[in-house]
């Protein structure tokens, strides 16, 4: 049997006295699409900082294709590459699309402005945006500057394979998008998972319904710092767990405290 790409063991976070995350297991097996899922506050964004290497937790175990990671990710590198696509887009206003899409290579490696000119255009057509590399982000919908946020997590770096993403951590993604520009995103999502040089596992952060039933095959469902629930999508309606059930029918009665 092959390794997870990702295990989780036994973690936890509290922010002062507020215990986010309580012994928490998660295991990631290449080629999944987990979706994180819960209520407002429960720590969803907090473990996939924790992920990416952002965040330490006080408590636990990260293994990376099976090694353990030592401290953040600024203190060593992990066995592979881990990106995230933030809620916000997060480009820099000042650089043009392709500078955006093309930031970490012009900071860290020795390839040509050219090479590196052609490389963000190929990200840039696979998530649907040609002919656009020379525009700056205030000129783009919120949209756009979303799909150029994914060119930029699924660039690689020729010269080092170990730079190609292979898990990326989605952090609401469709939040704030219309409806369409939500389905064109889920459908990139898709995409990007099957496409050679896309990227085939990842996890999903979302509170909107139809991302979370068309961009992923499994759920885990946290609450008050664990786990309370985990299955497949098509699981999903058929639960009898309150949690689940409360959260999918968007009721104000049942266990799920509603906070403010
Ligand atoms: N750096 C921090 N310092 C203090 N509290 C924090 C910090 N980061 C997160 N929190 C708190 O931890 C809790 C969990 O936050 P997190 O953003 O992980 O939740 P979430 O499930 O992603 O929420 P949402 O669905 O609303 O985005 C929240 O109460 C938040 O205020």
């Amino acid at each position: 049997m092959t390794e997870p790409l990702i295990e989780l063991k036994g973690i936890s976070k509290s922010f002062g006295n507020n215990v986010i995350l309580d012994n928490v297991d998660l295991t990631i097996e290449r080629g999944d699409s987990l979706g994180i899922i819960g209520p407002s506050g429960t720590g969803k964004s907090t473990i996939l900082r924790i992920i990416a290497g952002l965040l330490a937790p006080d408590a636990g175990e990260i293994y990376i294709q099976g090694q353990l990671r030592q401290g953040l990710i600024e203190d060593a590198e992990d066995p592979i590459f881990i990106g995230m696509v933030f809620q916000q887009a997060a480009l820099f206003d000042s650089l043009t699309v392709e500078e955006n899409v093309g930031f970490l290579l012009l900071q860290h490696s020795t390839l040509s402005r050219r090479e590196i000119k052609q490389l963000a255009e190929e990200k840039l057509a696979m998530v649907g945006l040609g002919k656009i590399g020379d525009r700056y982000p205030a000129e783009l919908s919120g949209g756009m500057r979303k799909r150029v946020s994914f060119a930029r997590a699924i660039m690689s770096n020729p010269q080092n394979p170990r730079y190609t993403p292979e898990v990326l951590l989605y952090d609401e993604p469709t939040a704030g998008l219309d409806p369409i520009a939500s389905t064109v995103i889920e459908d990139l999502v898709r995409d990007l998972q099957r496409a050679e040089g896309g990227c085939s596992t990842y996890l999903m952060v979302t509170h909107q319904d139809s991302t979370i039933r068309r961009t992923t095959d499994k759920v885990v469902f946290l609450y008050q710092g664990k786990v309370q629930w985990q299955g497949k999508i098509s699981d999903i309606d058929a639960t009898e767990n309150p949690l689940v059930r409360q959260f999918f029918s968007a009721s104000v009665d049942g266990p799920i405290q509603v906070i403010g």
